[in-house]
């Protein structure tokens, strides 16, 4: 086994041959900061562009959580043009992710809510941990604030139309046992085999000569990601133009108090 040792927040290193484990460790709750995002993106650019790596398992080093979405601090109180590289940062994120030609896999080991559960659904299998303290889901709506359309798009290619109607409004966030059923993870184990189990689907997966897969993924992937690819600018408009509202702001900083006091 290679070990890979990445900047800040994240290791990666080389386990099954040709996969690469990256386990994000961004304490506390790994939520996906500018700094984070780009770690994450350098280097699966760096494993797309290595000949000999196939797949990607992406998990956390964090205890309990696999991350806790967006960074919330990235978007509150900032000025607008930080907003704006803030966001062209989730979108790049997205992009390498779910165009990804590797395999890749989402070991989730920990509760996974809005941005963290939308980098799992852009991966192409997820196994959680059946612990019912933990969840996953989109829970953009219970902020104040309304997910774009490529995390809906992801979300109901993920698990159907009514389902994501339901999901996305209601910013549900669901136990392990309700995100199997709906199809939003593929496999629920227990918490100390995720990994493992992860390696054994990777298996699974990589028995599939890499060209016919990648080009099935594409095939399947690509309509969602063009849309976005062609809307990339006006999407970081809206976005700045939504998140920088009084209305939004005050959301967001009612929902960090609420976080705050939980813990208190
Ligand atoms: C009108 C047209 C509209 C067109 C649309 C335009 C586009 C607009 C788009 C806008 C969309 C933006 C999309 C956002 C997606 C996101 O990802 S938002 C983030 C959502 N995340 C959450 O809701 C998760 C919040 N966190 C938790 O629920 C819990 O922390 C946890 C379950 C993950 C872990 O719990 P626990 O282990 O008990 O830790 P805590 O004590 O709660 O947290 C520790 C520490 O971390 C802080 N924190 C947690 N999450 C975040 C976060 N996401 N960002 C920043 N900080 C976070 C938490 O406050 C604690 O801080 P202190 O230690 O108290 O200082």
């Amino acid at each position: 086994a290679t070990k890979m040792a990445l900047r800040a927040g994240l290791r990666s290193k080389r386990g099954l041959t040709g996969v690469a484990v990256m386990r994000m460790q961004s304490p506390p709750v790994n939520s996906l900061n500018l700094e984070l995002l780009t770690d994450i993106c350098i280097a699966l650019e760096k494993l797309e562009m290595d000949k000999s790596c196939r797949g990607l398992i992406i998990t956390s080093n964090q205890p309990k959580v696999f991350s806790a979405g967006l960074d919330i601090l990235e978007m509150y109180g900032k000025s607008p043009e930080h907003c704006g590289e803030f966001w062209k940062a989730v979108q790049e994120m997205w992009l390498k992710f779910y165009g990804s030609n590797l395999v890749t896999i989402a070991a989730i080991n920990g509760s996974s809510p809005a941005g963290g559960c939308l980098m799992a659904m852009t991966c192409d299998y997820r196994i959680m941990a059946d612990n019912p303290r933990y969840s996953i889901g989109l829970n953009e709506t219970q902020l104040g604030i309304v997910a774009p359309f490529w995390f809906k798009d992801t979300l109901m290619n993920t698990v159907g139309h009514r389902t994501t109607e339901m999901a996305l409004e209601l910013g549900l966030l669901y136990s392990p046992a309700e995100a199997l059923k709906i199809g939003m993870v593929d496999q629920l184990v227990p918490e100390d085999q995720v990994l493992t189990t992860a390696t054994e689907a990777m298996t699974k997966w990589l028995a599939i000569p890499d060209h016919a897969r990648q080009i099935t993924k594409s095939m399947i992937r690509k309509p969602t990601i063009d849309k976005l690819m062609s809307n990339r600018e006006d999407d970081v408009k809206n976005f700045v133009k939504f998140i920088s509202k009084d209305s939004i702001q005050k959301s967001l900083g009612v929902y960090l108090e609420m976080l705050k006091k939980r813990k208190a």
